[in-house]
């Protein structure tokens, strides 16, 4: 094979068809179908010759976990976890169907919902192991590759019950690994903390009237004056960040998902009645160093005051502080050795590392790490944009297969790492 060509240059390689039919299962919610996935990822991994178990802590949600054995079990393991789950994609606006997997023979993209969240390390993962395993390497520490439903509807029937689980615990973690978040530059990114999300939603009422009315303390004055002022406070927030004193991820991040209000008619809605009731839907996002107390009384005083006739609801979609009560963040320095085996990896491997950062986002290492266990966010994708829920989401093949690469070193240096003494949490 000639391998002066790009991958899409050539006949297509296997591993790349394994990625496509990964992302070809339609796993978005609002019904994610679980059950062909989870044979097809079993299939492959009895290929590998890993041990394979299915656990169900919720009928019809599946945890698929993977598992190859190390030549000293007792040291704490590895775990590599990614979600079978996708969000939705509005198939019309993309360029090419979200489940096609299109892979384009110019630039070599493949366009697919989850092609970058994160079915990508689901099969570079396999295909890592599937490497190290033909070279003749054999890991130290026990290697765990786990798939798990719904985090993208914040994980309550996947993660949150498995590390519950008395399954989780005989695992015996030292370190998960799990999804980051692609990089625009050539530096790898990886996340030593996430940011909790809040599902804000926000109700006024009023008294109605006729729509040509100018009167005090309606259902939209009410709910509008809100939205300005939690408007101005996301500008202040996204100014600290502008400014460069912040990362946009070490903000509280504020966005309006939806509105609601107005009597329906059967040509949309009735225009000469002003509405009784309004309601605004926000994603909340916290850093994991900003006191949840201080927003809340925010809140109630400022957001939806019951002096405006506005009551509130915070949904919160996970823990925010761990078993002892501390922030989730993992250690990036002396004080957790697996942080420079992950480090050193990276380098040998050829890449460079941008400075650790907080996830704008949130993933599953919340649960892991509201157990006690160190968790990094990393997914190789370099020169990459960020393409997570947007539309026309791709990862190219050649980013796509050196990041299988990069999981060889970061697979065996991790499940090599000799230290007897555990890191204390
Ligand atoms: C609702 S929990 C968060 C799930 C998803 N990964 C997100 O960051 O939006
Ligand atoms: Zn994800
Ligand atoms: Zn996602």
């Amino acid at each position: 094979k000639k391998t002066s060509l790009e991958p899409h240059q050539v006949e297509e390689d296997t591993t790349i068809s394994r990625f496509r039919q990964y992302l070809r299962f339609n796993t978005a919610h609002p019904n994610p179908n679980y059950a062909a996935p989870v044979s097809f990822l079993t299939s492959v991994a009895l290929s590998i010759g890993l041990q394979v178990k299915t656990f169900e802590f919720v009928p019809g949600k599946p945890v698929l976990l993977l598992t190859w054995k190390g030549s000293n079990p007792s040291l704490p393991s590895v775990l590599f976890n990614s979600h079978l789950d996708s969000v939705p994609a509005e198939e019309d606006k993309w360029s090419h169907p979200p489940f096609s997997a299109f892979h384009s023979p110019e630039d070599g993209k493949i366009y697919a919902r989850g092609a970058q969240d994160d079915k990508c390390i689901g099969i570079q993962y396999l295909e890592a192991i599937r490497n190290l395993k033909a070279s003749g390497f054999k890991p130290l520490r026990t290697v765990h590759v786990s798939y798990v439903p719904d985090e993208e509807i914040g994980g309550f029937d996947g993660s949150a019950e498995f590390v519950k689980s008395k399954e989780f615990e005989a695992l015996n973690l030292g370190l998960v690994l799990d999804e980051g978040q692609a990089s625009p530059t050539d530096e790898f990114r990886v996340f030593y903390a996430d940011r909790s999300p809040w599902h804000l939603i926000i109700r006024a009422i009023g008294a109605p009237g006729h729509g040509s009315r100018l009167y005090d303390n309606t259902a939209m004055e009410n709910l509008m004056q809100s939205v300005e002022i939690i408007t101005k406070f996301r500008e202040t927030q996204f100014d600290v960040a502008k400014a460069g004193h912040a990362a946009l991820s070490e903000v509280v991040s504020v966005n309006a998902v939806y509105l609601k209000s107005g009597i329906p008619s059967p040509t949309g809605f009735v225009m000469n009645m002003q509405p009784s009731e309004a309601e605004a839907g926000f994603d909340v996002r916290l850093p994991p160093t900003v006191d949840p107390n201080l927003m809340r009384e925010k809140i109630s005083k400022e957001w939806a005051p019951a002096s405006r006739n506005m009551t509130y609801e915070i949904i919160e979609k996970g823990p925010l502080r761990d078993y002892k009560g501390r922030p989730l963040m993992t250690a990036t320095d002396d004080s957790n050795p697996w942080w420079s085996v992950f480090e050193q990896a990276i380098i040998a491997a050829g890449g460079k590392l941008k400075k650790p950062e907080i996830l704008a986002s949130t993933t599953d290492t919340r649960f892991m790490r509201q157990m006690g266990i160190p968790a990094f966010g990393f997914s190789p994708m370099t020169n990459t944009p960020i393409l997570l829920h947007d539309h026309d989401e791709f990862l190219k093949d050649t980013v796509f297969l050196r990041g299988i690469k990069v999981y060889e070193f970061v697979i065996s240096s991790l499940s090599s790492f000799e230290e007897a003494s555990q890191q204390k949490l």
